[in-house]
């Protein structure tokens, strides 16, 4: 079982580069110092410490169909970001109609709302292992996020797929989503290249980028998914 902690100052992140450590209040993340193994058959150990996972990629590009195959393989608790903002306005909450607003012109909604709905799922979860999909959406999210949480993702995936492709994907969604139109896909598209891209070469300068070719059929994909996280060697719901 989860043991909710009150104070995390006892914790040692992973991360040499994390930011505050005193910053967050999670379940019983307990101290470890293994360096995160990369692509070596070493077993992972850190069963109570989160593993989190950021999933990158423009509209389209398939993050939300491969999170569903990391977690049916892995047992990933999948978090979408656009999700669960999406719940918020579902919601009738305080802050639904400026989510709402933001959503429709493809922008970007405050770091610390978007987080704090985040870190509300986590701490719900008794998962440790986390796919944030559709963060960070900017440096400024990214920033947010390490000052809040005191650290920084394990593993960040970006689905590479062109605009082509992608605009034709998102016209064919077909869910109801409010910006799966012709004038919001660009307008997200733009933010993309502008915001989200310097996140993509900000974790491709730490190496932690594992850069995925978004074309394809889903099982090819997802082909180039697996191996990302089997070098972890967690516990595999289904080979
Ligand atoms: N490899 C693929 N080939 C063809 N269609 C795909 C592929 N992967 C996903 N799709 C379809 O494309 C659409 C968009 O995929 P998905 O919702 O996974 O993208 P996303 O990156 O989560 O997008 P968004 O950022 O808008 O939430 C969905 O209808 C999905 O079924
Ligand atoms: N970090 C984020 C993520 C999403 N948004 C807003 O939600 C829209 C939909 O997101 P999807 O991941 O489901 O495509 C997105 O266009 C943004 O308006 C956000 O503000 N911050
Ligand atoms: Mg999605």
């Amino acid at each position: 079982m989860w043991r909710r902690v009150t104070s995390v100052s006892h914790l040692t992140f992973a991360h040499k580069s994390t930011v505050n450590k005193n910053a967050c209040t999670f379940k019983c993340w307990e101290s470890f110092t293994t360096e995160i193994p990369r692509k070596e058959k070493t077993t992972y150990q850190r069963a109570k410490t989160p593993f989190i996972t950021f999933v990158l990629g423009g509209p389209g590009s398939g993050k939300g169909t491969q999170c569903m195959k990391i977690v049916e393989n892995f047992g990933f608790t999948h978090l979408s970001a656009g999700e669960l903002l999406r719940r918020e306005i579902a919601s009738n909450s305080a802050d639904g109609i400026m989510i709402l607003n933001t959503i429709k012109e493809g922008k970007i909604v405050p770091s610390e709302l978007t987080i704090k709905l985040i870190q509300k799922e986590m701490e719900l979860s008794d998962n440790y292992k986390f796919l944030i999909d559709g963060f960070p959406r900017s440096e400024d999210n990214r920033k947010a996020f390490e000052q809040i949480f005191g650290a920084e993702p394990d593993v960040v995936l970006f689905f590479d797929c062109p605009e082509d492709e992608m605009v034709k994907r998102v016209l064919n969604r077909n869910q109801g989503r409010v910006d799966d139109n012709i004038d919001t896909i660009k307008k997200r598209l733009k933010v993309f290249t502008a915001l989200n891209l310097p996140v993509v070469n900000h974790y491709l300068e730490k190496g932690k980028l594992y850069k995925i070719n978004g074309v394809g059929t889903v099982d090819e994909i997802y082909k180039q998914v697996h191996p990302v996280f089997s070098s972890f060697h967690f516990e595999q719901v289904r080979v």
